[in-house]
């Protein structure tokens, strides 16, 4: 497939520096897939291709048997002789068995709003591909390879943002995909390889015929999780991105503020060792070791500085106790969107062994509503300590003696410095506190005729999650750029020239190095990245740096170790 026309298309875009997509197949059906691999599949076109395991085909194969079976000899099972939610009393004949899942797209071709990204799309296409072959749905293994025709082909179907509660799944995100899949009417569409084209043309070009569902195979596929957990699973992998990100801002601003050490040895983290916080803490120390910046109080020593504290404010000094629930969190939400991408999520669930099928509701995406709830809360709080650590920058009260607004040359009085830049970070952060809140808790509790009577919203949650990953990468961007103007004017109080890159730790110059390349501006000796106002536009800077998170490109690459590190946790 064209891979690049997909890119263009995607509405965010972040390629994956750490997932070798090189010749790489994405194998569905013989093992858990991982979130790294729905991401590599959904933006960057690796291949996914269906297993040829000959027990997961005939498991297919079998619960189609079982269906079409209960309809032959007229069994009472939801969704294939019965009508849908709260009109499950209703009786269906063998003879209209079929058209009842056609109807079931048509009614629920109800979205509204603007189209979710291509890259969530594909996501929730992998996903649903993925329950299906654990043979408990009752659906042609024919559907299942449509899924995967499209995939490899880069046909995507078009699907609105609005329109699930994430309580039957995702009943209209998937009708749009459905009657997209089988051709069902033009007035379904997809984007084929950056094209725009209704869905019986797209089949044509892949010289596919239109298909109609047989018995249960509408609602096995539109019945289920998969799109907000394809969304949400995208979203996981851009949380982690941007928490390793932030990590390394921290290491600049301790080192612009002349910080300690010292809390992060290692004899107190020890001694509460929640995972979050003994991770944070050691990634904090190495991020600082071989600093020139910061103090190395290492051995236990304090000393009176004058009007200075003996010890760092809390911003620095609990750091590891701050950040650590929020890691630990992140990390349990990875788990369950794993282990809802690995699941079977529709209703009734057919037991081929047992020749029997069950009413259930794995269908409910609360695991996901309130995952994606906390993902958000989670930001907010990353988002809120990064800016009280610009606030202790700009202020010569708590900086250690760095100019008021980090102004680069005092003798143009004219200079402000970074003042508006913290503004427009100020009215970032509010937004994300308030894109914290929850949603799961404010379901409608009347839904489709009091049978939804309980819902998670994680759809529109895990949406909500995507926007606050877009804004929070641009807040990461004001940071940075603080934080790299701090180790400048910090590196000449105690060096007396402006390069920064002599002074940094190690682990922290690869940041610093990446942002300069990524503004076009290289470290100098003789001045600071901002030495008077008006040479250079703090909003293009803001845009490149942010582009560069969004394609995953130097500035995440630079983070790459602490990325990896979080990952084996
Ligand atoms: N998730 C439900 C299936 C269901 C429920 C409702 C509707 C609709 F569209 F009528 F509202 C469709 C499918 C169940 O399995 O119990």
């Amino acid at each position: 497939m064209n891979t690049a026309s997909l890119q263009q298309n995607i509405t965010r875009s972040w390629p994956l520096p750490f997932i070798d997509t090189s010749d790489a197949t994405v194998i569905i059906g013989d093992r858990s897939l991982t979130i790294d691999e729905v991401a590599s599949v959904a933006r960057y076109g690796t291949r996914a291709s269906l297993t040829e395991n000959a027990d997961i085909i005939k498991g297919v194969q079998a619960s189609c048997d079982y269906i079409n079976n209960a309809v032959a000899t007229g069994q009472p099972i939801y969704g294939v002789t019965s009508g849908f939610g709260g009109m499950a009393h209703v009786v269906v004949s063998r003879e209209q068995a079929a058209e009842l899942q056609t109807n079931l797209i048509w009614f629920l071709k109800s979205g509204a709003g603007r189209r979710l990204p291509l890259a969530d799309v594909r996501a929730a296409m992998l996903l649903r591909a993925n329950s299906h072959l654990y043979g408990a749905s009752g659906i042609r293994l024919e559907l299942i390879q449509r899924l995967e025709t499209f995939l490899n082909a880069g046909v995507t179907p078009h699907v609105y943002e609005f329109g699930s509660i994430g309580a039957s799944g995702d009943l209209v995100p998937l009708s749009y995909i459905t009657g997209a899949l089988i051709g069902l009417d033009s007035s379904f569409s997809v984007d084929f390889n950056g094209k725009e084209m209704d869905a019986p043309t797209a089949l044509r070009q892949l010289g596919l015929p239109q298909l109609q569902l047989q018995p249960k195979e509408g609602l096995a596929m539109m019945n289920g999780t998969s799109v907000m957990t394809g969304i949400a699973a995208n979203c996981v992998y851009d949380a982690r991105v941007l928490l390793a990100l932030a990590m390394g801002v921290h290491a600049l601003a301790i080192q612009g503020l002349c910080g300690t050490n010292q809390s992060f040895h290692p004899f107190i983290h020890q001694r509460k060792p929640h995972p979050g916080q003994l991770w944070t803490a050691n990634q904090m120390f190495s991020l600082l070791q071989g600093s020139h910046l910061i103090r190395d109080e290492l051995d236990g020593k304090h000393e009176y500085r004058g009007q200075e504290l003996i010890q760092d404010r809390y911003s620095l000094r609990c750091l590891p106790q701050y950040i650590g629930p929020i890691v630990d969190g992140v990390l349990q939400i990875t788990k369950q969107i794993e282990v809802e991408m690995n699941s079977v999520t529709d209703n009734p669930l057919i037991d081929v062994e047992n020749q029997a099928s069950y009413h259930g509701g794995n269908f409910l995406g609360q695991y996901v509503g309130m995952g994606m709830d906390h993902l958000r809360y989670y930001i907010g709080l990353l988002a809120k300590h990064i800016d009280v650590q610009i606030a202790l920058l700009v202020s010569p009260e708590f900086s250690n003696g760095l100019p008021p607004s980090l102004v680069g040359n005092p003798e143009r009085k004219v200079n402000m410095g970074l003042k508006g830049l913290q503004i427009s970070g100020n009215s970032i952060m509010p937004l994300l506190t308030f894109y914290g809140n929850s949603l799961a808790d404010r379901f409608p509790t009347h839904a489709e005729q009091f049978n939804q009577n309980i819902n998670s919203q994680g759809y529109i949650s895990a949406t909500l999650a995507r926007r606050s990953l877009d804004i929070f990468q641009n807040y990461l961007a004001i940071a940075l750029m603080f934080g790299v103007q701090a180790v400048d004017l910090r590196t000449y109080k105690m060096a007396g020239h402006y390069d920064a890159r002599q002074c940094l730790s190690p682990a922290t110059v690869k940041l610093y190095t990446a942002v300069r390349q990524v503004i076009g501006q290289p470290p100098s000796s003789i001045r600071p990245y901002i030495w008077n106002d008006n040479e250079q536009s703090l909003d293009q800077h803001i845009a490149q740096i942010s582009t560069d998170i969004a394609t995953g490109g130097l500035i995440v690459q630079a983070v790459s170790d602490i990325l990896s590190s979080l990952k084996s946790i």
